[in-house]
């Protein structure tokens, strides 16, 4: 069962908000299979899933080493990664990237949303991939090379020869060859020449008309067909066993089933000492806090919503016959019969969607609580209307755990930038109220700011953790002691970025964003 909060939250919401109420849009890269935003010959699902293969093609399952690992961050400039194919999936990623979203992880997530969009079978995605910090090895396959040294190249990736035609079949059913990068392929290099594996619309469907086209000798694929014999790697590989495979292949649910297995295999393909979550699956329940801070009243706003799945086949088909209501604890965990009562967002209806159909609705809710008393845990209750019953979800035995020990201040933080030539020279201040209780001299409050670190040639950021003390104030309220970062200076890279609140060596306030603080003045309270 799934326990709120869990380390990958970030990533489940990335997958899943796809669009609508809470949208994170990941999906906007690929709207549809085709998709390249206006530039001619750019397909990003097959970017994308390109990138991801170039990634792993270079693993040694043996040892253990290479697979998943973003490593070809590093490797854009050789001979054997031509092309802005992976350079463009990078940018795209920007948005997404963080402590809590590995590039590599992003990875995956960009096969299995390509999948999604382009009518492939559905394939899971783990999380928990640790990017590589350097290049890898060489060895990407290239077309020129012969069958043993792709058969040997595919063994030491994992794939047997079977696997590897299963492979390359499944990923040729998507994009082209450029002659930007392949001129002596295409024969034509002129800006955004293409030439797609696949006649017609069919190479922005994930089908089984490059086995077709193959086996009818009659196909666009020019690493087939190509007039340079030497460079039909792919007519070496399909024909590897005799178009036994291939063969099989022609029947498109088991290309589908096939192609859902070695391209699963493909994402999680990671370095031995990765270890992979359990397939992420979207959340029935999931509460999100907004806001728990002191306000000039002396009490505490609370503020968040609730995310309830609903749809065919779940438990809860019809949105629009649920509403919800949360109950809580104090702090000190006694129970309350008090309700906190929520109510549906009117922005996109309060309903959300991911891929695949996946389909959410929000409860909104805005209150405030003693401060004297603050609060310990939360239940959500999910009634539906219809039948007048009501779910009460305790998230697994314990409630959904809220710390009010350290409040996030928002409203008294800000972010504010000044042009300095031509960077900008950002100014961050945090404020943070502690209850008098927990604050003995010897614990130490700090911010732990997740500073971008540019790196030559590389397109993400590495993140550093910058550690700042937090200096009190002396100012109190209603048994609160205020604290505060003070203008901090940030670089324009890290503008984007998120913190964490350390009280000790607990983390109390976790993984917020600076973005919405930049829109904002410091306002004051107490
Ligand atoms: C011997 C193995 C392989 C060779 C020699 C090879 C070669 C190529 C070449 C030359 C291109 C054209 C790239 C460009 O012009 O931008 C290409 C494109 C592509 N390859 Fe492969 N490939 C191999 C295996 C794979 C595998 C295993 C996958 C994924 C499962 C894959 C996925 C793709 C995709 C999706 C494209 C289209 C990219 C786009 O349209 O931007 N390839 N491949």
């Amino acid at each position: 069962g799934y326990v709120w909060p869990d380390k990958y939250d970030y990533m489940e919401d990335i997958y899943m908000l796809q669009s609508g109420f809470n949208r994170m849009g990941f999906i906007d890269g690929i709207l549809s299979c085709g998709f390249g935003q206006r530039v001619p010959g750019r397909q990003n699902s097959a970017e994308w899933i390109r990138t991801a293969y170039h990634d792993i093609a270079t693993a040694d399952v043996e040892a253990g080493t290479g697979g998943l690992d973003a490593s070809i961050q590093f490797e854009t400039e050789r001979g054997e990664n031509k092309g802005s194919a992976f350079n463009n999936t990078f940018g795209h990623f920007s948005g997404y990237y963080s402590p809590r979203s590995s590039v590599s992880d992003l990875l995956a997530l960009a096969v299995v949303g390509s999948m999604a969009i382009c009518g492939g079978y559905e394939i899971p995605l783990r999380v928990g991939r640790i990017d590589a910090t350097e290049a890898g090895p060489m060895g990407v396959p290239e077309p020129q090379q012969d069958l043993p040294t792709h058969t040997a190249k595919f063994a030491k990736q994992g794939f047997n020869q079977t696997e590897m035609i299963e492979l390359v079949a499944c990923g040729h059913t998507l994009g082209s060859i450029h002659g930007a990068n392949f001129p002596e392929i295409t024969k034509d290099n002129s800006t955004g020449q293409v030439s797609h594996f696949e006649y017609g619309e069919s190479a922005t469907v994930f089908d089984n008309t490059v086995v077709h086209e193959y086996l009818a000798s009659n196909t666009s694929n020019l690493l087939v067909a190509g007039s340079n014999d030497t460079l039909n790697s792919d007519k070496r590989i399909f024909g590897a066993d005799k178009n036994v495979t291939m063969n099989l292949l022609s029947d498109n649910t088991y290309f589908q089933t096939r192609c859902q297995d070695v391209m699963t295999r493909m994402i999680d393909t990671v370095p031995k000492e990765v270890v992979l979550s359990d397939p992420i699956i979207a959340r029935d329940i999931k509460p999100y806090i907004n806001l728990l801070a002191l306000n000039s009243n002396g009490s505490i706003d609370f503020s968040g919503y609730i995310r309830v799945r609903y749809g065919t086949n779940t438990k809860y088909p019809n949105a629009d016959d649920l509403s919800a209501y949360l109950t809580y604890t104090d702090r000190n965990g006694n129970n309350f019969t008090k309700i906190i009562s929520t109510t549906r967002p009117t922005w996109q209806a309060g309903t959300g969607a991911g891929f695949r159909g996946y389909t959410f609705v929000y409860f909104e809710w805005d209150t405030q609580l003693a401060s004297e008393s603050g609060i310990g845990s939360f239940h959500i209750h999910v009634t539906t209307k219809s039948t007048n019953t009501t779910q009460e979800y305790n998230n697994g035995g314990n409630g959904y755990p809220v710390q009010d020990k350290v409040l996030y201040q928002m409203k008294q933080s800000c972010a504010s930038y000044t042009p300095n030539g031509a960077v900008y020279d950002g100014s961050l201040t945090i404020m943070a109220a502690v209850r008098s209780t927990e604050v003995p001299g010897h614990k130490q409050l700090n911010l732990h700011f997740d500073k971008h670190v540019s790196r030559q040639g590389v397109v993400l950021d590495a993140f550093e953790t910058q550690i700042e003390a937090f200096n009190a104030t002396g100012k109190t309220l209603t048994g609160y002691e205020l604290f505060k970062i003070d203008g901090m200076y940030i670089g324009a890279d890290s503008s984007g970025t998120t913190f964490s609140v350390v009280l000790g060596d607990t983390t109390v306030i976790d993984f917020k964003s600076i973005n919405a603080l930049t829109q904002q003045e410091c306002a004051t309270i107490g």
